[in-house]
């Protein structure tokens, strides 16, 4: 697996090696042992699964609060999107700041978003899929939202996206008050 980092730390890109032959490629999206000799230990409890239809969609931006906070390893399984994260942990040298990639089913890369990070998406292809492995369960208690447009994201969009009602009604980030640290990043 290549690791690459970001501009914000902890922020990591996973890229899974490729085995080509006649029928496609082989490749492991995640093996435990071998991203532990890698350094990044991580017990995944959930994967995630999801489909949007149109080109433009947003989802996001997204967060699960303590104590069911959850690290997310992100890759595009049709299509292709932009995948995007903002770092929330007070404190941090890079609060505030965001970072965003093209994730595609053709690229394989894949985006490691720890705790302490908002994280969201559009799509660039119509009916694409984002699958997802979380370190914590669903908690709808702790699911928290915060508006695509408030943090100065370039999406790259040139009309409206395609919002739930939930996200078009999220909270500017102005009025957020994040429930992270930078001393408790891990
Ligand atoms: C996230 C989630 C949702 N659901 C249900 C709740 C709801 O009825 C339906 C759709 O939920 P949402 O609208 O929150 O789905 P969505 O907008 O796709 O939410 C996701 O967005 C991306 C950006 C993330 O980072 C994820 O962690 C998650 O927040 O699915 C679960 O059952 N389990 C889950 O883990």
């Amino acid at each position: 697996m290549q690791i690459d980092t970001t501009p914000l730390p902890g922020l990591l890109i996973l890229t899974p090696r490729r085995f080509g032959d006649a029928r496609g490629f082989f490749s492991e999206s995640w093996n435990r042992k071998t991203l532990e000799g890698q350094g990044i230990a991580l017990d995944f409890v959930q994967d995630n699964h999801s489909l949007s239809g149109q080109l433009g969609t947003i989802r996001g931006l997204h967060y699960q609060a303590p104590p069911h906070a959850q690290d997310k390893l992100v890759r595009c399984g049709r299509g292709a999107l932009f995948d995007v994260a903002v770092d929330i942990r007070r404190g941090s040298p890079t609060y505030g700041q965001w970072f965003g990639l093209e994730l595609s089913a053709q690229n394989g890369k894949q985006l490691l978003v720890p705790k302490g990070f908002l994280h969201g998406f559009v799509t660039r292809q119509p009916d694409t899929e984002i699958c997802y492995k979380c370190t914590d369960y669903y908690a709808p208690d702790c699911d928290g939202a915060v508006r695509w447009d408030s943090c100065g994201i370039d999406w790259g969009l040139s009309a409206d996206p395609v919002l739930s009602d939930k996200d078009a009604a999220a909270l500017p980030f102005a009025e957020f008050e994040s429930p992270f640290t930078w001393e408790g990043a891990a």
